[in-house]
């Protein structure tokens, strides 16, 4: 038996599968998805076994054997090995780069060597060294690292034993983490003849009779060392229970569950309300029949999605299939979580990056060993192993947080609907502000009927029990200046924090971050701290004292005086929210603001903490970021503030006035959900900007129409498809060199399709080659960046073209080269 086995060495040459020999013993056991060890280049390297076959394509004498196999269960399946193909075409990577997305961190085990005495080795006791007899207590192998730091001084000594042949040594892949035991009492299983043996303990034992009597009184097995505290005794009374053949300690394999504890209360489903049902009698009908199909729900703030979602999960299990629930990493707050758990208990797996590597781990293997049905999670959890899913609902499909930055660079909407087309699924697709894309797929096709490709749109236009979208106001902010006002807040929101304060109700305040960023500025002169490897300013942490810079970590103290022309007036501008904070305190004293940024959410379960204090009326001001923006819902909340909304029209990206768009349209959407009507004011220097105007009138179709006027004119997505490649290298000229030698292979390969150039964006069919140029941060890391941009549309293979041209700049063998990435529908241009 042969195995095709995808090597962990993500590189281009490497990227195809190398033929191992299975060993007889092993071929029970090894199947498509299994992890194994195999020989590679001289050492032991983990790989993917992606097909099994009867014969090699070389000299089968010639195949090494797989050295050992990893997991009891393959953590791949056949399908998610079909769709890491797909990822690997569609995204330009490795495929092992998007196997290894699929699996948790935990299980992307490293090389370890162990030494062994050899077989005809007899003990010679008298002459033997130290350490030969230490690897003989050990049962005749150890791991090379332990005798290395016991034995600092045998090196020389063990190594001339493995040349000798005296020791043998051998390689293994360990995991990072494994799965966690802990040993457990069991309680007698015969309780009578344990009763009587309870009489027969002398009475000296009276620890060992009032542990047994304990434990015949207990239902479930007990943690050892719970049962130690619990009745304050020590191990060996039980462990002298254990030797009666009275009581059995084992161990057993302990789930890390984040949210062991905590008790969610349990919430029946709601009856829905008309529109709500409408939408729900859809996606029900496409779990009924099984087909694949997708679905655009556009439903207002406050709409009541989650119900939907909810009950179509239901839904879903009822059939005997399971779901995947992804939710922007940002909005995965608690309150979130706990709507899931509250509705389907246990079988709630939960995936985020806030999770420590062993928790996850263990929330994956709930859902590879089918104790959980539903996953809820962050980008990632597209992967969940499921077996038979029929529902995949994505909660604000507009994110760009489902774009993941580094490679594999996928979408996970694009990756739901083809995991989807495998299981026969229904990927519901939902939001306030669906991206141009979705909406724009989903507008061409029909709600009802035969959706043919595309996704059929379920509109929402209302919120639950018909309460009204609140108000906005703008407050143009020149105005405020010309009236006298230079302070951050205009007078009409003021005034709006002064009335809740006045009647005890909540406030959401927004600081659009982007463009607020924290530097340190010279008054006299000018001078900005840069970054000496980045040309990107360094940001201030007033915790630390220190300048950061965000993109490779440079950090360096603060400069009391100013480097460049020496005068004390420097300031460092702590973070907005933070300038916010203390305007707030000023401006009503005694007022009770929490901060969410960053900076106050780094720590573990710190969100928790500040939203269940938000929750629990113990402050007046919830002020952040983003974070604020999504998917809250708290009944005091009556205003809604936005402290800057235009800091993000202006940045150099074609979604910047989408993106503004949406944040406008979510935050607004945190007031007046409940009883109280709610109130948002929206400050601004923009105050004509359509994002603005539209935001205003929560006129989502008025916006999508001017911007897609603007996006067609300029021949921007959903207009076309981009490609971004960055190149990047130490050295500016060899930049220059490749990035030149780039574009003219794809713009050859263009012409050669018949395609290229420009004036050609009405067609149904083009492409086009932009740059290179100077990427919008022209040095990362000491490294020069250029990029080149491909725009295309209709059935070309660009990512083809791509790919062709990128391997004939780039030489993968050279370190030294230029290094290459390619972005496929990028969402991020810098
Ligand atoms: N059928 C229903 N009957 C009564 N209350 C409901 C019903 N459906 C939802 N709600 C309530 O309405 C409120 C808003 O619902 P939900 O949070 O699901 O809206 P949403 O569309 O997800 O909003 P957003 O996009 O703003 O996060 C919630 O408090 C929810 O409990
Ligand atoms: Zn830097
Ligand atoms: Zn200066």
């Amino acid at each position: 038996m042969i195995a095709r086995v995808i090597v962990d060495v993500p590189s281009r040459q490497t990227d195809r599968p190398f033929d191992y020999e299975v060993p007889g013993e092993l071929a029970g056991w090894i199947e498509p998805g299994s992890r194994v060890g195999v020989p590679f280049g001289g050492r032991v390297v983990q790989g993917f076994v992606i097909a099994i076959a009867d014969n090699a394509d070389v000299d089968r004498s010639k195949l090494k054997p797989i050295a050992e196999l990893l997991d009891h269960l393959p953590p791949l399946s056949p399908d998610l090995i079909e769709l890491g193909h797909w990822i690997s075409e569609k995204y330009c990577c490795p495929l092992t780069v998007a196997l290894q997305a699929m699996i948790p961190s935990a299980l992307k085990g490293k090389a370890e060597s162990f030494v062994a005495i050899a077989q005809d080795q007899a003990s010679d006791a008298l002459f033997e060294p130290d350490w030969m007899m230490f690897i003989r207590q050990q049962g005749g192998e150890v791991k090379l690292a332990s005798l290395q730091a016991k034995y600092p001084d045998a090196a020389r000594d063990v190594k001339a034993a493995i040349t000798l042949g005296d020791l043998t040594e051998r390689a293994a892949i360990r995991d990072r983490l494994s799965v966690r035991k802990v040993l457990t009492v069991f309680p007698p299983a015969d309780r009578e003849s344990a009763e009587l043996a309870l009489t027969a303990i002398p009475a000296r034992a009276a620890k060992q009779r009032e542990v047994l009597r304990f434990m015949i009184g207990q239902e479930d097995p007990i943690q050892l060392q719970v049962l130690l505290e619990t009745l304050s005794t020590t191990s060996s009374t039980v462990r002298a229970l254990e030797e009666k053949g009275l009581l059995v300690i084992r161990e057993v394999e302990l789930d890390r569950d984040p949210y062991a504890g905590r008790a969610f209360r349990r919430t029946e489903p709601l009856p829905l309300m008309e529109g709500q049902q409408q939408v729900y009698d859809q996606i029900a009908d496409a779990l009924d029949a099984g087909e694949s199909q997708v679905f655009l729900l556009h439903g207002v703030t406050g709409s009541g999605k989650t119900e939907v979602y909810l009950q179509a999960i239901e839904h879903c299990l009822n059939l005997g299939r399971q779901a995947i629930v992804l939710v922007p990493e940002i909005s995965l707050t608690p309150q979130m979580v706990e709507r899931f758990k509250g509705r389907f208990g246990h079988e709630v797996a939960v995936l985020h990056s806030r999770l420590s590597g062993g928790e996850r781990y263990d929330e994956w293997r709930k859902i590879r060993e089918k104790r959980a049905k539903v996953a809820v999670g962050a980008r990632s959890a597209i992967f969940a192993p499921f077996e038979r899913l029929g529902l995949i609902i994505i909660d604000e499909e507009h994110e760009s947080s489902y774009k993941q930055e580094e490679s594999p660079k996928y979408h996970a909407r694009d990756v739901a609907v083809r995991r989807a087309k495998q299981h026969g699924a229904a990927v519901v697709l939902g939001s306030a502000t669906p991206s141009l894309e979705s909406y724009t797929a989903a507008a061409m096709t029909p709600a009802s009927g035969n959706p043919g490709r595309g996704a059929a749109l379920l509109p929402m236009p209302e919120r639950v029990g018909g309460k009204p979208m609140p108000p906005v106001t703008i407050v143009d902010m020149r105005e405020e200046l010309r009236g006298g006002n230079r302070a951050m807040f205009s007078r009409p929101l003021y005034e709006g924090l002064k009335k809740r304060l006045e009647r005890g109700e909540q406030s959401v305040l927004l600081l659009n971050r982007r463009g607020y960023s924290t530097f340190v500025m010279c008054r006299a002169c000018g001078y900005t701290a840069q970054c000496p490897h980045c040309d990107i300013a360094l940001t201030y942490h007033q915790k630390s004292r220190v300048l950061r810079c965000h993109y490779c970590g440079h950090a360096e103290g603060s400069p009391s005086a100013c480097p460049s022309c020496e005068s004390e007036h420097i300031r460092f501008f702590g973070t907005g929210t933070q300038r916010v904070e203390e305007e707030l305190a000023k401006l009503f004293p005694g007022i009770r603001v929490i901060r969410m940024d960053v900076d106050t959410t780094t720590e573990k379960g710190s969100h928790e903490k500040w939203l269940t204090m938000f929750g629990e009326r113990k402050a007046d001001v919830l002020l952040g970021t983003q974070m604020v923006a999504k998917g809250l819902d708290f009944p005091y909340v009556t205003l809604v503030g936005v402290i800057a909304a235009d800091t993000s029209l202006h940045l150099p990206d074609f979604r910047a006035a989408e993106k503004t768009f949406q944040l406008l349209t979510q935050v607004a959407g945190r007031a007046g959900r409940h009883q109280l009507p709610g109130e948002v004011i929206i400050q601004t220097y923009n105050p004509e900007h359509y994002a603005i105007t539209t935001a205003q009138h929560h006129d989502y179709d008025a916006f999508v129409k001017e911007e897609l006027g603007h996006r067609r004119q300029m021949a921007y997505p959903p207009y076309c498809r981009l490609i971004l490649i960055t190149l990047s290298h130490e050295q500016l000229p060899q930049v220059i060199n490749a990035g030149d030698k780039l574009a003219a292979l794809l713009r050859h390969s263009a012409d050669e399709a018949g395609m290229h150039g420009a004036g050609l964006h009405g067609g149904n069919r083009f492409i086009e080659v932009l740059g290179p140029v100077a990427s919008s941060i022209p040095r990362i890391k000491d490294r020069y960046r250029f990029q080149c941009m491909v725009k295309y549309r209709g059935n070309v293979d660009a990512v083809g073209i791509v790919r062709e041209a990128v391997a004939a700049v780039a030489r993968p063998q050279d370190k030294a080269g230029v290094q290459i990435s390619v972005d496929v529908d990028p969402q991020v241009i810098l």
